[in-house]
C-alpha cells in the first residue's frame, strides 16, 4: 500500500489561516511489511527514522494500538519552505492510523484531527480533501467548505533558505487595530465570494492586498515583492507568500510560464522553480 498525499499553499493573500489549495507535489509513503519496531526509510536530512518521525507520531495519536510498521517515504515537497510539507505528513499518518486501526474515519473527522495537530485548517484540509478549500475552526470543530477549482499554472519560486513556521508566525503582531481588522476581513470576503463566481482577476488583485500577514514577512523573504514585480511585467494574475514561506507562489496562464520563468531568470532571481497545478483529488491510497 502507498499512501499519496499533496503539498499545499495556504492563505493566499489575505485567507490568513483560512484559505488553502492542494497542489502537484507529492509525499508518498509505502507500506513494506510489519515489523517489531518502527523503521521509516528516508533520505530527509534531520528527519527522525523511527517513531519520532511525524507520519508515525500522528498515526500513533490517532491509533495508539498501531503495530511498528517498516515504511518508506519518498517526498517531492521541500521541508518548511511553506507548501505545507508538515501537513502532507500528518495526513499520511493520519491514512496510515485509519487503514490499520479500521476507523473508518469520515473526510470531516480527519480534517478534525489534523487540524488539532496542525494548529488551524489551511494546510490540512485542502491536503486531505483536494482542491481550493476554505475552512475556519468554531467552538473546537472545524468547518471546510470547497471552492471551484481554479485552472491555473502556479509557479513556486523556492528561495533556499528555509522558514520554519513557528519562527514565520513569531514575527506576526500580537494585535491589529479594529480599521485594519475589518478591512483585512473585508478583503478576504470578497476574494472568496471572486473564487466562488470565478472572477479570477478581481481574485487576483485581492489576493495582492493581504494586510494580515505579509508586510510582517516580507523582511523574512525579501525576494516577494521582486518576483511580484516581474509577474506584474509578464501578465501574471497574482503573487502571494506561500503559506509562512519561504516559497512565493504565482498563479499565471499557462501561456505565459515560459516568459515569467525567463523574466525572473534576467532580474536576477536565480533559486529554483517549480511549474505546479492545482491537484484535486487531495489523499489517496494506492493498492499495490
Ligand atoms: N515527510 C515528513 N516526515 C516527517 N516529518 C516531516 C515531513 N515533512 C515535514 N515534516 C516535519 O515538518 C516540519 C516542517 O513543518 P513547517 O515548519 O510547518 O513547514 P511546512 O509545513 O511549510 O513545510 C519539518 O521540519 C519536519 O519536522
Ligand atoms: N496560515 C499559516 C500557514 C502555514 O503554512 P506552511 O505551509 O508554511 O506550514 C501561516 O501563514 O502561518
Amino acid at each position: 500500500m502507498i499512501i499519496k498525499t499533496p503539498a499545499s499553499t495556504a492563505n493566499l493573500g489575505p485567507g490568513f489561516d483560512s484559505l488553502g489549495m492542494a497542489v502537484s507535489l507529492y509525499l508518498e509513503v509505502e507500506v513494506l511489511n510489519i515489523s517489531d519496531h518502527f523503521q521509516v526509510d528516508h533520505v530527509m536530512p534531520d528527519i527522525p527514522h523511527d517513531e519520532n518521525n511525524l507520519i508515525v507520531k500522528t498515526a500513533l495519536t490517532v491509533y495508539p494500538g498501531l503495530q511498528p510498521l517498516h515504511l518508506r517515504v519518498k517526498s517531492d515537497i521541500p521541508l518548511a519552505h511553506g507548501l505545507g510539507s508538515s501537513s502532507s505528513a500528518i495526513a499520511a499518518g493520519i491514512e496510515l492510523a485509519n487503514h490499520f486501526g479500521k476507523l473508518n474515519l469520515s473526510d470531516k473527522e480527519k480534517v478534525q484531527i489534523g487540524a488539532k495537530i496542525e494548529g488551524h485548517p489551511d494546510n490540512i484540509a485542502p491536503t486531505i480533501l483536494g482542491g481550493l478549500i476554505i475552512g475556519t475552526e468554531i467552538d473546537n470543530h472545524f468547518d471546510t467548505i470547497k471552492a471551484p477549482l481554479p485552472n491555473f499554472s502556479l509557479v513556486a519560486y523556492v528561495p533556499e533558505y528555509n522558514l520554519p513556521t513557528k519562527k514565520s508566525r513569531n514575527v506576526l503582531p500580537e494585535h491589529l487595530d479594529f480599521k485594519t481588522a475589518t478591512h483585512g476581513s473585508a478583503i478576504a470576503n470578497t476574494l472568496v465570494a471572486s473564487l466562488f463566481t470565478q472572477e479570477y482577476q478581481m481574485a487576483g488583485e485581492l489576493m495582492e492586498n493581504d494586510v494580515f500577514h505579509e508586510k510582517y514577512r516580507e523582511r523574512l523573504v525579501p525576494e516577494l515583492l521582486q518576483v511580484r514585480e516581474v509577474a506584474h511585467q509578464k501578465h501574471a494574475l497574482a503573487t502571494y507568500l506561500s503559506g509562512a514561506g519561504s516559497t512565493i507562489m504565482t498563479w499565471i496562464e499557462d501561456e505565459h510560464v515560459k516568459g515569467f520563468l525567463s523574466g525572473l531568470r534576467k532580474h536576477g532571481l536565480k533559486d529554483k522553480t517549480l511549474v505546479l497545478k492545482p491537484d484535486n483529488n487531495g489523499v489517496q491510497i494506492i493498492e499495490d
